[in-house]
């Protein structure tokens, strides 16, 4: 698959009439993309266990739901650090998306605008921030992999910030990215042609990369700095501690260290550590609208997606990648009709059923 240029893929048009859920997105992905770029996108590392247990731990939680409430005024609004959002859902950093359509990131960028969705774009852009900044018409979000090299970095984060990127989220758990059979078995190489302009070359340090780097870009950054790969509600505590604006519970959908709980596990007493000192967002394994109001209710502020997007971007560009927002979103609403929540803040614990208080009472 070395030296494929992007044009190869197979880019016949498909009728996105025909998607009814997230899950048709990966089906028909795999008939649009290299096999390369495909197991790319869908593995995880090593035997993907974590990978599972994502979707897994979703499925398991049950839903409580309350009737006959007056849901006419329904508000799926937010506020993230005073940016004012249409809805709770978000686009994961996500790198390399001209290996998933010849447009690449700009066209995940007119998808977050058609489907008014906030997009955090990734350090391993094959898109110049300043191109993509002229399309976005959502505000963008930058992350960052903090390399070695300080001036780099401070760089890097310098420019994402004058191109309008309006927070960091610095990525916490790939000092060095994880043992990836899949990748390896595909031979995964960029191809001729797709670069990453912001990067500069792959992760290859063994960083020593800790608490004093994140205080060091606290000391230059003027926008909300977030951790993106919590799962420790120790480091939870630290981060606050650190004085960042926001954490990301993550396990990078199971692409890092395997055999790592579920996010939507780790979520609560991650949230209960927080208690609401600063926005707690999750990641990992969200593909029904049901995921989103049970993330919401066991703590997270928001929520992300990451391969729903590349599998969207693949089938459709910008229309694949909106599509796929709109029809989480949409059943997003449909949850909080059908359990009586009007608005972000009536999504709380009380929605969750309890099946250990069940058990108990027989
Ligand atoms: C193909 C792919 C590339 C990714 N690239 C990055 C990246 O460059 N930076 C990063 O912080 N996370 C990256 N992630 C992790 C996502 O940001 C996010 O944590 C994860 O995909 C969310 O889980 P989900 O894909 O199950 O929705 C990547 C994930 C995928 C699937
Ligand atoms: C270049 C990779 C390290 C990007 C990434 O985070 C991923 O593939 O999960």
């Amino acid at each position: 698959m070395e030296g494929v240029p992007p044009d190869s893929l197979k880019q016949e048009p498909v009728d996105l009439a025909d998607f009814i859920n997230l899950f048709d997105f990966e089906q028909m992905a795999k008939g649009k993309m290299t096999e390369m770029a495909y197991e790319y996108v869908a593995s995880g590392a090593a035997d993907e266990l974590t990978v599972r247990w994502n979707r897994q731990a979703l499925d398991a939680i049950k839903l409580n739901p309350t009737v006959l409430t007056d849901v006419s005024q329904l508000d799926t609004r937010i506020s993230l650090f005073g940016q004012k959002l249409a809805h709770p859902i978000l686009i994961a950093p996500t790198a390399y998306h001209k290996l998933m359509h010849p447009e690449g990131e700009l066209a995940t960028a007119r998808g977050a605008g058609l489907a008014s969705a906030l997009y955090v774009v990734s350090s391993f852009t094959t898109t110049p921030l300043a191109e993509i900044a002229q399309v976005a018409t959502q505000p963008l979000w930058f992350q960052v992999y903090v390399r070695d090299d300080r001036e780099f970095t401070r760089n890097q984060i310098q420019e994402a910030e004058a191109q309008g990127c309006q927070a960091l989220c610095i990525t916490v758990d790939t000092p060095v990215p994880g043992v990836r059979n899949r990748e390896q078995r595909g031979n995964f190489r960029l191809p001729a042609g797709v670069t990453i302009p912001h990067m500069g070359g792959p992760i290859v340090e063994k960083k020593p990369f800790t608490w004093n780097d994140i205080a060091w870009i606290q000391s230059f950054a003027k926008t909300p700095v977030l951790l993106k790969g919590i799962l420790n509600p120790d480091d939870a505590e630290k981060a606050v501690q650190a004085g960042v604006s926001g954490i990301i519970v993550s396990n990078h959908s199971g692409r890092n260290l395997d055999t790592v709980p579920a996010t939507i596990e780790a979520l609560p007493r991650i949230a209960e550590r927080v208690n609401r000192r600063i926005p707690v967002l999750m990641d990992g394994g969200i593909r029904r609208g049901t995921d989103v109001l049970k993330a919401i209710a066991l703590g997270a502020n928001a929520v992300l997606v990451g391969k729903p997007i590349c599998f969207g971007l693949a089938c459709g560009g910008a229309e694949g990648v909106a599509k796929v927002l709109q029809l989480l979103t949409y059943e997003f609403e449909l949850a909080m009709i059908l359990t009586g929540r009007a608005t972000i803040d009536s999504i709380d614990r009380s929605v969750i059923w309890d099946s250990f208080r069940e058990n108990k009472q027989g």
